[in-house]
C-alpha cells in the first residue's frame, strides 16, 4: 500500500510539474528564437551597414576623384594659357569672362618664379609672396608637372577649411616659371555628405595617404568645423573596405562603420562613417521589441505554467482524494455488514445531471439489490430498482450532489429483488460523483417500533398511556376539527385506590388496577379510547361524542360500574370512581387543555362528594385557584407560627374533675381573625399540609405541657387528632417520642385520636404505628365513632383504648329512644371490651344527666367548655388544682 502510495505521489508530481516543463520549454523555445534571431538581425544590419559604408566609400571616391580630376583640369588648363601666354595671362580677367564664379573657388592665383602672386581673382589673407610655401618650394624644386594638393601654410587645424591645388608653372625652356595655385573650399569635396543616406551621425571624410590631409563632415557641421570627428588617422589597411571603429576613435565617443576606398588617381582616401547606433537602430529596435514580446510571452508563459500547475495540482489533488476515498470506503466497507457505491454522475451537454451510474461497489451492496457486484457495476441508477422509487431515489442523489452530503434513513420498496428492508444511507460528494453507503437497519427499525409500542402502552394494564394519548390527540382532534364534531374526554379517578394500595399492598393495588381497566374497556364501544392516564387515574376519549347526554350517559355507566365492588386477593374492594368531562372545542383546543379541565372538573367532583361526574365549567377556576391561595397561605401561615392549639377540657361524667383535653387547631389569620380547622384541615389532607401541620401540633402540645409544668400547674393529658394521611406517611411514634423526650414529658401525658374510618382494613403498616404508639405507653382514642363501618370487635383487636362516640348520636339524646337505645349499646360493649367511652358534643345539661345514667365515662362538649386558648386552659388547670387541693 505504501509502495503504492508512493508510486502514486511521484506520478502525481511529475503531472504536476508538466504544465510548468511545457512553458519553460515554451520560453526557452521562444528566448532561443528571440537571441538567435536578434543576432541574425544585427548581423544582418552589420553586413548591410558595412556594405552601406563601402558603398558610399566607393562613391564618395568617385566624387572627391571627380573632384579632383575637375582640379587637375583647370590647373593644367590655367598653367597652358599661362605659358602659351608667355606669362601674360591674367585670372581677373578669366574670372571677368564667368569662369571660377563656382563659390568653392575661393582664389586662383599665380606666383611668378620669386613667389610673388602675379594675378589673382581674390585676395587671400597672408602674405602676398608664397615662395616659403612647402608647395612652392616642392614645384620650384622639382621638374615635375603633376598636381600638388597642398594644405594652407596658415591653417593648423586637423581639418582644413580650405585646399590649395598647386602646379608648376615652366618657361618655355621649362624652366620653373613659378606656380598656378588654386584655393578650393574644403566643402566641395565633402559636399557629398548627407544626412539622408548616412545618417545624423555619420561622416565623410578625405584623407591624403600621407596624413597630411583631411576633409570632414559629419551630421549637419560642415568640415570647416573646427571640432574634428575623426580623432588621429585610422588605420586603413587595404585600398578598399569597412571596419567598425569604436567610439575611442571619435571625438563624439559613438562608434562608427568605417567604409574606405583609396582614390586610384591621387593619394588621397575617401572613407564614410555610418554611426554604429542609427546603422543599427532598426535592427535594435527589432530585436528590442522583439525582446519585449519575448518578455511579455515569458510573463504569461510562465503564469500559464504556474496557473497550469496549480490547476493540475488541485485535479491531482482532488483525483487523489477522490481515489483516498474510495480506498477507504472500499477497504473500510469491504468486510463490513455496510453496500458501498461510487455513482459517478452523467451529465447532458448543458453539464446537467440526468442520472448516476455505478461505477465501483462491493459485494455487500450488490447483494442489497439483488445481484453480484459485476452486474451491479455499469448499471443506471434510473434502472436499478422500479420506475417510481427510481424517480425519488434521483432526486435524493441530486439533492445529495447539490448540497455536498445527505444523511437519512428510509423503507425500501417491496421488491423481491432486494435484500433490504429499512435502510440507513449516508451520501457524500466526491468530486463529480457520490460514495453512497447503505446500512441495513430493518433491525433497529423493527426494535424501535417495539420500543415505541412500549413507549405508547401501559404495561400494567395493557391500555395505550399518557404518551400515546397526547399524540392520539393531535390526530383525533384535528379530525374532528374538520368534521365539526365533539370529542368528549373523561377524566376518571379511583376514589379510594391510595387506600386498597397503602393497606392492601402494591401488587393488591396492581391487580386492582388492571380489573379496573378491564372493567372500563368492557363499558365501552370499540373506538372510544382508554388510556390508563397514571395511577388510579384513566381517561376515556369519546369521538365523535354526540351530546353531553352521550358523555353523562358513559359516565355514569362507568360510576354504577365502580360501585360495585372488585375482588382483589379474595376480598371485596370497594374503590369507586370520581369523573370530570371536557368537552372539544368547548372546553379546550388542545390536548393539554381539554386534559387539564378534565383534572379539574373531576377534582372538584371529588371535593363535594366522591363517586360523582361532573362536567368542566371555567367557574371551577375559581375554585381551584382559591384553594391554590388558601394552600400558599397555609404554608406561610405554618412558617409564621399562625397555628395554634385550642384546648376543649374532657370531664369524668360523674366528677367532673379534668380527665383531660383535645388539642384542636386553630389558625389565628392577621386578617382574618380566628379560622376554624374544617376550612383548612380537609384541603391540608388533601394537598399533604397535614404532615407538617401534625407534626406542629405534637410539638406544641408537648411544649405547652412543658411550659405548664414549669408554672408548676397540674398536667392533665392532652389528645392530640392525627388524620389517615398522617399514618399513611408514616413515622409517628417516632416524632411524637422525639417530642416527649425533647420536653421530658411521660407519654401518658399525650393520647392519640384516630377516626375510625382511618382505621378501615386494617393494614400492617397502620397497625405497626398504632403498636408503637401503644409501646411508648401513649393512649389511642377511636375518633368520630359511629360514623364509620367498624365494629367493636375490630376496634378491640387494635387495642382502642378510648371510644368517643360522635356528636351526632350525641345530640340524639334526649330526642329519641332509638339515640339512648343506641349510645346505651356502645357503653355495654365497650366497657365489656375494657374501653373507655367518651361522649362528644355535649350541650345540654339533660344529656349529661342521661350520659351519666348510661354509664358513659367521660363528657366533652359546649356544655362543659367550648375549645380556648392555652391561657384560659391554664386557668382552667389552675382550678382543678384548687378543687383537688
Ligand atoms: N357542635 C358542637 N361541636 C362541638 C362541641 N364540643 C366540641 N365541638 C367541636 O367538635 C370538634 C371536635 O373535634 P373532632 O371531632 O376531632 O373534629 C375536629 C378534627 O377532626 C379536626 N381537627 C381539629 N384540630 C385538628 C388537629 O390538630 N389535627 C387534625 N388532624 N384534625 C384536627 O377538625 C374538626 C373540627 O374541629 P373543631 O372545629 O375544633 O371542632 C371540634 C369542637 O370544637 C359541642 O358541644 N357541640
Amino acid at each position: 500500500m505504501q509502495r503504492e502510495d508512493t508510486r502514486l505521489a511521484m506520478r502525481h508530481s511529475r503531472r504536476a510539474l508538466l504544465w510548468p516543463g511545457i512553458a519553460l520549454l515554451c520560453v526557452v523555445a521562444l528566448w532561443s528564437f528571440t537571441l538567435i534571431k536578434g543576432r541574425a538581425e544585427t548581423r544582418n544590419a552589420e553586413l548591410a551597414a558595412h556594405k552601406d559604408a563601402s558603398g558610399y566609400a566607393e562613391g564618395y571616391e568617385q566624387y572627391i576623384t571627380r573632384s579632383l580630376v575637375q582640379m587637375d583640369q583647370i590647373t593644367m588648363q590655367l598653367k597652358q594659357s599661362w605659358e602659351q601666354s608667355g606669362g601674360q595671362l591674367h585670372v581677373e580677367d578669366l574670372q571677368r569672362d564667368g569662369m571660377f564664379t563656382d563659390r568653392a573657388f575661393l582664389a586662383v592665383r599665380i606666383a611668378d618664379s620669386s613667389g610673388r602672386i602675379v594675378t589673382s581673382t581674390r585676395r587671400l589673407a597672408g602674405p602676398e609672396n608664397i615662395a616659403r610655401a612647402d608647395y612652392f618650394r616642392f614645384h620650384r624644386n622639382n621638374n615635375s608637372t603633376s598636381l600638388s594638393i597642398n594644405v594652407p601654410t596658415q591653417q593648423h587645424d586637423p581639418i582644413q577649411r580650405s585646399i590649395e591645388f598647386s602646379r608648376r608653372l615652366e618657361g618655355p625652356d621649362d624652366s620653373f616659371a613659378g606656380v598656378v595655385v588654386l584655393t578650393v573650399a574644403a566643402d566641395y569635396f565633402t559636399s557629398f555628405y548627407s544626412a539622408r543616406t548616412l545618417g545624423d551621425e555619420g561622416m565623410v571624410t578625405m584623407l591624403s595617404t600621407s596624413g597630411t590631409l583631411r576633409l570632414e563632415q559629419h551630421g549637419n557641421a560642415s568640415a570647416s568645423d573646427d571640432a574634428s570627428l575623426l580623432l588621429g588617422q585610422p588605420e586603413l589597411p587595404q585600398d578598399s573596405g569597412s571596419r567598425l571603429l569604436d567610439g575611442g576613435s571619435f571625438s563624439d565617443g559613438k562608434a562608427r562603420i568605417f567604409g574606405w576606398r583609396r582614390s586610384r588617381a591621387y593619394p588621397v582616401v575617401a572613407a564614410v562613417g555610418l554611426a554604429q547606433s542609427e546603422a543599427m537602430a532598426a535592427a535594435n529596435t527589432a530585436n528590442l521589441n522583439r525582446t519585449q514580446s519575448a518578455m511579455l510571452a515569458t510573463l504569461v508563459l510562465v503564469l500559464l505554467g504556474a496557473w497550469g500547475r496549480v490547476m493540475t495540482q488541485r485535479a491531482l489533488q482532488r483525483r487523489h482524494e477522490e481515489e483516498e476515498v474510495r480506498r477507504a470506503y472500499r477497504t473500510a466497507t469491504e468486510s463490513a455488514t455496510d453496500g458501498f457505491y461510487m455513482a459517478m454522475a452523467l451529465r447532458n451537454e448543458a453539464g446537467q445531471i440526468r442520472d448516476f451510474e455505478i461505477v465501483d461497489c462491493n459485494e455487500r451492496g450488490a447483494f442489497f439489490f439483488g445481484v453480484t457486484r459485476g452486474e451491479l457495476l455499469g448499471q443506471r441508477v434510473s434502472l436499478m430498482v422500479n420506475h417510481l422509487f427510481a424517480e425519488s431515489l434521483l432526486q435524493t442523489y441530486l439533492a445529495a450532489m447539490s448540497s455536498g452530503y445527505l444523511e437519512d434513513e428510509r423503507e425500501m420498496p417491496a421488491d423481491n429483488r432486494l435484500n433490504i428492508g429499512w435502510c440507513h444511507r449516508r451520501l457524500v460528494r466526491v468530486g463529480n460523483g457520490l460514495a453512497v453507503t447503505l446500512s441495513d437497519v430493518s433491525e433497529r427499525k423493527r426494535h424501535e417500533a417495539e420500543l415505541q409500542r412500549m413507549a405508547n402502552e401501559d404495561a400494567l394494564t395493557g391500555l395505550p398511556n399518557r404518551h400515546w394519548l397526547e399524540e392520539f390527540f393531535k390526530h383525533t382532534l384535528s379530525q374532528a376539527h374538520a368534521a365539526g364534531h365533539a370529542v368528549a374526554l373523561l377524566f376518571i379517578d379511583l376514589d379510594e385506590f391510595k387506600h386498597v394500595n397503602d393497606t392492601q399492598g402494591h401488587a393488591a393495588g396492581d391487580e386492582l388496577l388492571r380489573q379496573a381497566a378491564a372493567r372500563l374497556k368492557s363499558l365501552l364501544r370499540p373506538s372510544d379510547r382508554v388510556v390508563r392516564f397514571g395511577g388510579d387515574e384513566f381517561v376515556v376519549v369519546i369521538s365523535p361524542a354526540d351530546s353531553d347526554a352521550h358523555s353523562s350517559a358513559v359516565a355514569e355507566r362507568i360510576l354504577q360500574a365502580f360501585s360495585q365492588p372488585f375482588m382483589v386477593a379474595e376480598e371485596k374492594q370497594s374503590v369507586g370512581a370520581s369523573i370530570g368531562i371536557s368537552v372539544f372545542p368547548r372546553d379546550g383546543a388542545d390536548a393539554e387543555t381539554l386534559i387539564r379541565h378534565g383534572d379539574i372538573a373531576m377534582y372538584a367532583g371529588k371535593s363535594d362528594g366522591k363517586g360523582q361526574y361532573r362536567f368542566f365549567d371555567p367557574s371551577l377556576y375559581k375554585q381551584i385557584k382559591s384553594r391554590t391561595r388558601l394552600k400558599q397561605h397555609l404554608i406561610e401561615a405554618i412558617e409564621r407560627d399562625q397555628l395554634q392549639l385550642y384546648y376543649q377540657p374532657r370531664v369524668d361524667t360523674q366528677t367532673g374533675q379534668l380527665c383531660s383535653m383535645e388539642a384542636l387547631v386553630r389558625w389565628i389569620h392577621p386578617e382574618q381573625g380566628v379560622i376554624p380547622p374544617l376550612d383548612f384541615i380537609p384541603m391540608a389532607e388533601s394537598n399533604g399540609l397535614i404532615v407538617p401541620i401534625g407534626e406542629l401540633v405534637i410539638a406544641q402540645a408537648c411544649a405547652q405541657l412543658a411550659q405548664w409544668r414549669a408554672q408548676d400547674l397540674p398536667l392533665a393529658p392532652i389528645s392530640v387528632n392525627v388524620s389517615p394521611k398522617q399514618f399513611s406517611h408514616g413515622g409517628i411514634h417516632r416524632h411524637l417520642e422525639a417530642q416527649l423526650t425533647r420536653y421530658q414529658l411521660p407519654a401518658s401525658l399525650i393520647e392519640v385520636e384516630i377516626t375510625e374510618s382511618a382505621m378501615l382494613g386494617e393494614h400492617e403498616s397502620i397497625l405497626a404505628q398504632l403498636a408503637a404508639l401503644r409501646t411508648l405507653g401513649v393512649k389511642l382514642h377511636v375518633d368520630d365513632f359511629g360514623t364509620g363501618y367498624s365494629s367493636l370487635s375490630q376496634l378491640q383487636k387494635l387495642k382502642m383504648d378510648v371510644l368517643k362516640v360522635d356528636k351526632a348520636f350525641t345530640s340524639q339524646l334526649g330526642l329519641s329512644t332509638e339515640g339512648r337505645v343506641f349510645f346505651q349499646a356502645i357503653v355495654s360493649m365497650a366497657h365489656a371490651l375494657g374501653m373507655t367511652v367518651v361522649a362528644e358534643g355535649v350541650e345540654t345539661a339533660g344529656q349529661l344527666s342521661i350520659l351519666r345514667d348510661l354509664g358513659c365515662n367521660e363528657v366533652q362538649g359546649y356544655y362543659i367548655a367550648r375549645p380556648m386558648p392555652a391561657q384560659e386552659m391554664a386557668g382552667m388547670l389552675q382550678q382543678h388544682q384548687a378543687l383537688r387541693a
